[in-house]
């Protein structure tokens, strides 16, 4: 594998554009409008966004399944249009659908693989890539027998063949179990320890935060945001102190910017702006309102209500 031009980025998307021609009654649809990003080597980056928001279309122009209309997309410093062989080779998808032939095992699947990438015989890992899924026991099986997780992981093995730098997961985990998805998560990260740039798309958002060092919010067809997993969080500039308050039912009458509403466990839940109210000045005011404070709790924002905030539709 030929070193990359430029190590820093492991992907640069540059002014992207897609638009599906029109078939049938379906007239054309633009999915990406101009998209730059950059994905920095060696990270977990998520890409994220709601339905509709142009990922696959993204993931599908990096594996070189799908045709952008226009832009430039640079994959481990390989120019896709100039070098579209090194790029290519570069990158490894594991899809969202289960794409796999039932007639094979899973080891004539890899060695079948491994040998449209060009991977030499002596250089192949099929084993070792088997043990990695946790398909040795069923390598010699006809495909069709497995089990819709050992097709999942057996995908992996697949996006895997080549020795990829950059391995790209589609929805992953979408309708997995919690054995798959802990075996999977296991993986991607001995993967990543080891130099393996990771690029995931996701519905499900608390994973994006516990698996995602970096995390890039499109939303029809453009980028909305694209920041470190914590500095997105710290953007929302919205807590909320959970106040224990015995018996006591009152809401207090509380200044503008603050909102107190009961909970259904009777805790009174007060947001507030961490930027125009500290936490000691709300506890003085519960206090001049005379109200009992048993226990208190601060509930910081998650990714979902960063992501709602971003995207909801206005
Ligand atoms: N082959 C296609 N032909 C025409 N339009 C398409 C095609 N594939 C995707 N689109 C349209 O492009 C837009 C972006 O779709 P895309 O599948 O990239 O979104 P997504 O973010 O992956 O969504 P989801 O989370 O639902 O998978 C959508 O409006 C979709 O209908």
């Amino acid at each position: 594998m030929p070193a990359p031009q430029d190590t820093a980025d492991a992907i640069l998307i540059q002014g992207l554009t897609k638009t599906y021609a029109a078939a049938g009654t379906n007239p054309a649809k633009t999915a990406l409008k101009g998209l730059d990003l950059s994905i920095a080597a060696g990270s977990i980056f998520g890409l994220l966004g709601p339905n509709g928001a142009g990922k696959s279309t993204t993931i599908n122009i990096l594996a070189g399944l799908v045709r952008k209309t226009a832009g430039k997309v640079t994959i481990w410093g390989f120019d896709q249009d100039v070098n579209p062989r090194q790029s290519r080779a570069a990158i490894g998808v594991m899809p969202q659908e289960l794409n796999i032939d039932p007639f094979l095992s899973p080891r004539a699947s890899l060695e079948v693989q491994a040998g449209l990438y060009g991977v030499p015989k002596a250089e192949r890992w099929t084993d070792e890539l088997l043990e990695l899924v946790g398909l040795t026991e069923q390598a010699g099986s006809y495909s069709r027998h497995l089990s819709g997780g050992m097709k999942r992981r057996l995908l992996l093995a697949k996006a895997l063949v080549h020795r990829p730098q950059i391995l790209v997961l589609d929805e992953p985990t979408a309708g997995v179990d919690i054995q798959l998805r802990d075996m999977l998560w296991r993986n991607v990260r001995k993967l990543n320890e080891q130099g393996m740039t990771i690029i995931l798309t996701t519905h499900y958002l608390e994973e994006a935060e516990q698996m995602c060092d970096r995390i890039a919010i499109i939303d029809r067809g453009q980028l909305v945001l694209c920041d470190d997993t914590s500095a997105i969080l710290g953007r929302a500039d919205s807590k909320s102190l959970i106040v224990d308050t015995g018996p006591s039912r009152a809401i207090p009458a509380l200044p503008d910017g603050l909102r107190a509403e009961r909970r259904a466990d009777g805790r009174l839940a007060i947001s507030y702006a961490p930027s125009r109210i500290t936490a000691d000045g709300l506890i003085d005011l519960l206090r001049e309102a005379d109200l009992p404070i048993r226990d208190i709790a601060v509930e910081v924002p998650d990714l979902e209500d960063v992501f709602v905030q971003l995207t909801s539709r206005r």
